[in-house]
């Protein structure tokens, strides 16, 4: 039998306040979400829900992308009354194009709270699914970023692997969307609408623990999240290694590369940066990581959220250290489009506030398709078997959302 999920969410206390004046609560929004909807986000911060497309961004020859997301904000916002905000989703090569647009309209709430995990429903039916590469080819791409590693200067390279499920119907995608947002009660839980030459749906939809960058004004915050440990139902067995993690050189070695890079990235424009020296632990219902909060102030020149967010990706936390070097084993070893995975999704508006998330723990899902996913960083210390574990159990997530919790 199932439990309507619906019914263990809670809203919380300014959220329930608004409902008296008839603003819409991060539930409401979430049960909305379904055909007309282009755009989802819930953040810690707040829960946008766009319908409709009001203006796409298209970047004249040789623009930079911040400069026609600037000119989108700012015709867009000329024409209406209401501020504009810019929404979509960034693959992860640059210099590939952004999907970007603004919604015809657009809803906001607080946070969507839980305090409870449901039974969530089964989102595909009979589906077969097929690895690339399989998990045994994966382990020797592993070995050969090991190889990398010890003869050249790269120390740090994320490898990924890919899961296509097909079902004998079309995939549920709201309620993809509903089943990610009712296990994972922290993070990024999104859905952007991507263009099709079917005229069908397709789109992006994730729940990513990971926080590229948040502008509030000048208080800026990013959250680099590397280092990673399957978790275990077993609680005892559960707590080991969440304890392990925290205690490996290895994992802590890999964490480090990529808080030193974003924080390094941000210094520049910030007139104070605080960066914690130890990682702290986070959890997803499938896995444990090393997790490390950078809070700054930015000086009196404000960069956009957008800004800040181009000018930290990729991190090592997608592609590795040195940067030129990972993308090139990248390129050498896997062998696969990472397309959108490992890009940004988020938003931004007119006056640069937006948060940008990793785009990770996700799936492009059309018709009775969906492709999920997973990558993990590869350093000297890593071993090929270990990290197949680890992208197998970052799968869990978004098999999770389609499998549901059975009948
Ligand atoms: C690339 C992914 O995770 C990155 C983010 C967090 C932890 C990671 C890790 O421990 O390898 C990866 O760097 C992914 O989940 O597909």
């Amino acid at each position: 039998m199932y439990t309507d999920t619906s019914q263990l969410f809670s809203v919380n206390t300014a959220t329930t306040e608004r409902m008296g004046n008839e603003q819409p609560t991060a539930i409401e929004l979430l049960h909305r979400y379904g055909a007309g909807s282009s755009f989802f986000l819930d953040s810690p911060e707040r829960t946008l829900l766009g319908s409709g497309i009001r203006a796409r961004l298209s970047r004249r020859p040789g623009e930079p992308t911040a400069d026609a997301l600037q000119r989108l904000l700012t015709d867009v916002g000329q024409k209406d009354d209401t501020p504009a905000i810019a929404v979509g989703a960034l693959p992860f090569a640059p210099e590939a194009d952004p999907i970007l647009f603004i919604p015809q309209q657009m809803a906001t709430a607080d946070r969507l709270t839980r305090h409870a995990i449901a039974r969530t429903k089964p989102t595909i039916r009979n589906s077969v699914t097929q690895e690339r590469p399989t998990p045994a080819v994966y382990a020797q791409q592993v070995q050969q970023a090991l190889d990398l590693i010890r003869q050249s200067a790269l120390k740090k390279v994320v490898l990924s692997r890919m899961l296509e499920v097909v079902g004998e119907s079309d995939v549920d995608q709201a309620g993809v969307l509903r089943n990610l947002a009712a296990r994972n009660a922290a993070g990024y839980t999104f859905a952007v609408d991507l263009p099709t030459v079917s005229g069908g749906v397709r789109r992006l939809i994730g729940a990513s623990p990971e926080l590229l960058l948040r502008r509030k004004g000048t208080q800026v915050l990013a959250n680099p999240i590397a280092g990673t440990e399957p978790r275990s139902i077993d609680p005892g067995e559960d707590l080991a290694r969440s304890r392990r993690l925290l205690h490996s050189a290895k994992d802590r070695h890999e964490h480090a590369l990529v808080v030193a890079a974003v924080a390094d990235t941000l210094r520049p424009y910030c007139r104070t940066l605080e960066v914690p020296p130890v990682p702290e632990l986070i959890a997803t219902p499938r896995v444990w990581h090393l997790s490390t909060r950078i809070c700054g102030e930015l000086s009196h020149y404000a960069p956009s959220s957008f800004d800040l967010a181009l000018a930290l990706h990729p991190t090592p936390a997608v592609c590795g250290e040195p940067r030129d070097l990972a993308r090139q084993a990248i390129e050498q070893l896997e062998d696969f489009d990472r397309g959108l995975f490992t890009g940004l999704v988020g938003w931004c508006d007119a006056n640069g506030d937006g948060e940008w998330a990793v785009t990770i723990r996700c799936a492009e899902i059309e018709a009775n398709r969906a492709k999920l996913f997973a990558g993990a960083g590869i350093v000297a210390d890593s071993e090929p078997w270990r990290e197949v574990a680890e992208t197998s159990a970052k799968f869990r997530t978004l098999l999770d959302a389609l499998q549901g919790d059975g009948v």
